[in-house]
């Protein structure tokens, strides 16, 4: 029944979105080290449904990007900056509801127990960001802080390679998740890269202090670290679906200010090209 709801709700969503293709292949363009590079796009997925621009019945095209990153890694800052830019929309994570669903906080039983949460957690965190992808854009430019890709790829693998997600639990969320996105139009043109060294998000996040995340070890954070790097550096554990712009993201607030306006261009540029 529930299938049958979102197949029905695929026929409504999916005739506003024009999947277009990109025909690029993978290329590493070398830089010197802690240089902002990009990243090439592997069309390495079996479905035909990645990289796509959406467009609404002959509106103008409009463009996704998604911020990428690990915890506290500066994404939020970083969308902050690039709200006040006209032409863009800026979509935070749903952080707020992973903390508050009718009074319950996924976020922190999954923090407390991930065993008996995580399974919990993510299947709202899959909800709220399948949500974000297939709301409809205000803007030419929408800019996404993660994605649905990242909360499979990244979270629930770790959950499940730590040990700390049962087998069933990753199975029934990993067949939502084929399900999602072979059936349900995911539109991204560019995947922003904060790339930060484990130890200052660690710095980060307790200066940040949020309640739930006052129990995170350093080494869940290289754990983080290592899974985004596999995914978007090294392009070898899970399909990346569009190119990638890495930002080295390790200095103080004045010169990561100074380094998102000097890629302004490469990053709105997506809309152009
Ligand atoms: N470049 C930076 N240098 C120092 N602190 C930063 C920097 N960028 C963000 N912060 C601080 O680090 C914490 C986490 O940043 P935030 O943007 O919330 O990260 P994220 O959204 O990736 O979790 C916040 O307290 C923020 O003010
Ligand atoms: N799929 C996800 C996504 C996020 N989280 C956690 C990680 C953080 O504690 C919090 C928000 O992340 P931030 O924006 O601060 O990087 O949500 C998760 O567990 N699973």
């Amino acid at each position: 029944m529930i299938v049958n709801s979102l197949k029905k709700f695929c026929r409504v969503v999916l005739p506003l979105c024009s999947h277009k293709s990109l025909s690029t292949n993978v290329l590493i363009r070398q830089t010197p080290a802690m240089e902002t590079h990009f990243i090439g796009h592997s069309r390495s997925s079996s479905t035909s449904l990645t990289h796509r621009k959406l467009v609404r019945n002959g509106e103008e095209k409009k463009s996704v990007i998604w911020l990428e990153g690990n915890i506290a890694s500066g994404k939020t800052t970083c969308l902050e900056y690039f709200s006040k830019t006209s032409d863009i929309e800026v979509l935070t994570e749903p952080v707020s509801k992973w903390r508050n669903v009718k009074g319950c906080n996924p976020l922190g039983l999954m923090y407390q127990d991930p065993t008996r949460w995580g399974l919990t957690l993510q299947t709202y965190v899959q909800l709220t960001m399948l949500d974000r992808h297939v709301s409809p854009m205000s803007q030419p430019i929408r800019m996404l802080e993660r994605s649905i890709y990242s909360a499979k790829y990244i979270f629930v693998e770790n959950l499940f390679k730590s040990g700390k997600m049962p087998e069933v639990d990753f199975a029934v969320l990993s067949e939502w998740f084929e399900w999602i996105i072979k059936n349900i139009a995911i539109p991204v043109d560019l995947i922003v890269y904060l790339q930060t060294s484990p130890q200052t998000c660690y710095e980060r996040l307790k200066q940040r202090c949020r309640e739930e995340e006052k129990v995170i070890p350093l080494e869940y954070l290289e754990s983080i670290h290592n899974l985004y790097e596999d995914w978007l550096i090294h392009q070898k554990s899970f399909e990346v679906p569009a190119p990638v712009l890495v930002i080295p993201a390790d200095h103080d607030l004045k010169k990561m200010l100074h380094k998102y306006e000097e890629n302004r261009e490469k990053i709105l540029k997506v809309h152009c090209s």
